[in-house]
């Protein structure tokens, strides 16, 4: 077993690897701080030779040379499985197209069905015992390199080593070709500061938290807020099982909050899918024994959430209607983000003994066409608008005006506890649309 021998043979350049690819091909470019740079130049470079090479990817946080090279999309077409601000920009302007999924299901709809020519990731470099570690996106490459007929790595030594879990590796005898990169500095998401709002909304949560609870926080401006929250609280032994590890959870850490010293599943560690955030968050992850990073099949089950005593689920949306139902992901037919973890963590939330999930957003946001206040809580969600969550499995929606716990509550009994959540200004109009709808009761009371 000479792992160095064989990674000297399998050892090649970017610009020879992308040789490779064929007109017509499906490419796999993973998620996030897996996606490749160097390979993905290489390819680019290709385009006058290549027509129709199909490309899935998500989460980009870098922009890509093949979409940059290539505007018509005759020679490279573009997917994601979740945008990014930067993808969310593409899709508006045409250069990208959304793939719609549970994302706990990425890893079936692989092995189950899809084609993959070629995968090419970026990974931490090669161990003494020639594996190489998936570092911050575990989420589904193993399923992705086992549908993959060639397996393209890039090593980027910048990229810190994640302990499994598992699935957070793989080994040099599976892979085809190996190229070294410049090691390009790994991009990182800046977190907004936390608003008024947004800190009344995180006052509101956190009086719904215990001690030795298990924290999920989900994608977006306002989990965030409230975890750095937590971490000025006086809560304490509180546990990580996430899909995405951010920087919050690095706070809360340094804040002494978290210790996983009581969770009855995975006991002593924080379970995570994939991460994105500061330099110092991608160092925190590197050889930490406190961490562990599974496939997203895993951490986005709800049966394994169920097992989790206190976890409490928190993440955000869109808009949402009087009925309950969530747009998380679009506004009307311009997709945002996309269904991500959201509709599993809502289950899992509910389901976990002492569970709670919270959807929260804030009750207005301003319009960018018009300059008006709208508000975020609507009678009907637009045309085209996706449903997220469905209505049957809402549980508490929180606003800065307060919270609504929806669980088995009847329609007239929604109308009126999401309309106390709302914006005073728009509350009269929204109760008009319940009235329309007769799901208005005489009885029914709003301070
Ligand atoms: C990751 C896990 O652990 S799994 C579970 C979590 N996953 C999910 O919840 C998936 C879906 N959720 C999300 O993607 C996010 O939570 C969001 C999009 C709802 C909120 O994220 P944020 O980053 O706080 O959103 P932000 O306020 O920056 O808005 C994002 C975009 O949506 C637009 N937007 C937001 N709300 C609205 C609205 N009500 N109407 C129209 N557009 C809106 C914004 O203008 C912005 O667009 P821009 O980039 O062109 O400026
Ligand atoms: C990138 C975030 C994916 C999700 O929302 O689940």
């Amino acid at each position: 077993m000479n792992f160095i021998q064989e990674y000297r043979t399998k050892l090649t350049t970017a610009e020879r690897a992308v040789k490779v690819i064929q007109s017509g091909d499906w490419v796999d470019y993973n998620f996030t701080l897996a996606q490749p740079v160097a390979l993905d130049k290489a390819l680019a470079a290709r385009k006058n030779e290549l027509v129709n090479v199909k490309v899935r990817g998500g989460f980009s946080l870098r922009p890509l040379e093949i979409v940059n090279a290539d505007h018509e999309r005759e020679h490279f077409f573009y997917n994601s499985w979740h945008f990014s601000p930067y993808e969310r920009n593409l899709s508006d302007r045409g250069l990208c197209n959304y793939i719609p999924m549970i994302y706990r299901n990425k890893p079936l709809f692989y092995r189950k069905s899809l084609e993959v020519d070629v995968a090419m990731f970026s990974v931490a470099p090669m161990d003494k015992h020639g594996y190489f570690n998936f570092s911050l996106t575990n989420s589904a490459s193993r399923a992705i390199c086992e549908k993959a007929k060639i397996i393209i790595l890039e090593v980027n030594e910048k990229l810190p080593i994640a302990l499994g879990g598992q699935e957070n590796c793989i080994h040099i005898s599976d892979i085809d070709y190996i190229v070294e990169s410049s090691n390009p500095d790994l991009p990182v998401i800046q977190s907004a500061e936390a608003t008024d709002t947004d800190r009344k909304i995180a006052k509101l949560i956190i009086k719904e938290i215990n001690n030795a609870s298990t924290i999920q926080l989900g994608v977006g401006g306002l989990p965030n807020a409230v975890g750095k929250m937590i971490a000025e609280s006086d809560l304490k032994d509180l546990a990580i099982h996430t899909e995405m590890l951010v920087d919050a959870y690095l706070i809360m850490a340094k804040a002494g909050k978290i210790t996983n010293r009581y969770k009855n599943v995975d006991k002593g560690k924080g379970a995570w899918a994939f991460c994105a955030g500061s330099q110092e968050l991608y160092d925190w992850v590197d050889r930490n024994s406190g961490l562990a990073s599974y496939p997203i099949d895993y951490t986005n089950d709800p049966n394994v959430m169920a097992n989790i005593d206190n976890l409490v689920t928190i993440n955000s949306c869109v808009e949402v209607d009087i009925l309950g139902q969530v747009t998380a992901e679009t506004s009307g037919s311009r997709q945002i983000s996309g269904t991500g973890g959201q509709l599993d963590f809502l289950n899992g939330g509910y389901l976990s003994k002492e569970g709670k999930s919270f959807i929260c957003f804030n009750s207005t946001f301003i319009d960018k066409k018009t300059g008006l206040m709208k508000s975020r809580i609507v009678v009907d969600l637009p045309t085209n608008a996706v449903v997220t969550d469905p209505r049957t499995q809402a549980h508490y929606f929180v606003t800065e005006w307060g919270m609504a716990n929806l669980a088995g509550r009847s329609t007239w009994e929604r109308a009126e506890r999401i309309i106390e959540i709302a914006h005073p200004n728009f509350r009269e109009e929204l109760i008009k649309g319940a009235e329309k709808l007769g799901i208005w009761r005489r009885s029914n009371k709003i301070s």
